[in-house]
């Protein structure tokens, strides 16, 4: 069960997704998905290989235009948003996925500077380093700040890459399979910092895992994608306490502890 009190207003959905539909060809991979992500939360999404998560995310943040229904990110109706605009939603968005791989040739302060750079061109040089600073503290590897990647752990990688995204200050935070790979004293301090993220800079997060014991750690609510739509959601215990055999397979598959 996860630990702390995070302060979610369930009056106010950052995302707010209704009837949506998704096909390819002759594949109907969302056949009409409802969600909502309040503000402060950390939703999980769950679902077995192919159900259509990373889709969902594409949709979100417009990299992907849905065939039905319609999806609101920060009262903007994504599907419509071109351009400048999008692109600007999308700086408000975290996105912390398996293959956002850090710059080699680059410290890590470099890295981390790098889209801030990018973006918010009237930084000060002293603004961004304390950017740098604050993010770096946030992850707990202040002492990295000279080193390069080759340098860190697998795990130290992972913490660079999501300083990385807060250094923008998003106001959602996308994970993807962020425990994927990493050894289980890895996987446990990725779900706290996950938590420690929440806490700390106030975000709103979508965490898609196969993962379920860093499910069990990180969501406030969590969500089952089955068949195209969202068949179960509440707290873990609400998801997995059911007959349903496509339910208890995906468990008895995923759930060390
Ligand atoms: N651009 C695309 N064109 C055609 N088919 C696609 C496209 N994107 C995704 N699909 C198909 O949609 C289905 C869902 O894919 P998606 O990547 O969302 O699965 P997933 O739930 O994220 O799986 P995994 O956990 O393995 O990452 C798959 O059958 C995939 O082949």
């Amino acid at each position: 069960m996860k630990k702390g009190q995070p302060v979610i207003d369930r009056s106010i959905s950052v995302i707010s997704i209704k009837n949506l539909v998704k096909s390819f060809g002759d594949l109907d991979v969302l056949r009409g998905v409802d969600l909502d992500l309040y503000k402060g939360e950390n939703l999980v999404v769950l679902g077995k290989s192919g159900t259509g998560k990373s889709v969902l995310i594409k949709i979100i943040s417009g990299l992907l235009r849905p065939d039905e229904g319609t999806v609101n990110v920060l009262g903007e109706d994504v599907p419509q948003l071109r351009g400048r605009d999008l692109d600007r939603l999308r700086l408000r968005i975290g996105f912390s996925f398996q293959n956002s791989a850090l710059y080699d040739s680059m410290t890590i302060k470099k890295n981390l500077e790098f889209p801030l750079v990018r973006n918010q061109k009237d930084l000060t040089r002293g603004e961004v380093l304390q950017r740098v600073e604050t993010v770096l503290d946030a992850v707990g590897l202040s002492q990295t700040i000279n080193q390069m990647p080759s340098e860190l752990s697998g795990g130290q990688r992972k913490r660079i890459g999501i300083a990385r995204t807060l250094i923008l200050n998003p106001d959602i935070m996308l994970y993807d399979e962020p425990t994927a790979g990493l050894d289980p004293i890895t996987c446990i301090e990725i779900n706290n910092l996950i938590n420690e993220v929440q806490e700390r800079f106030h975000t709103s997060s979508i965490i898609i895992t196969h993962d379920l014991t860093c499910a069990k750690a990180v969501g406030d609510r969590m969500v089952m994608l089955l068949d195209g739509v969202f068949q179960r959601q509440g707290t873990f215990e609400e998801v997995f306490n059911t007959d349903d055999k496509r339910v208890k397979l995906f468990y008895d598959y995923n759930f060390i502890d």
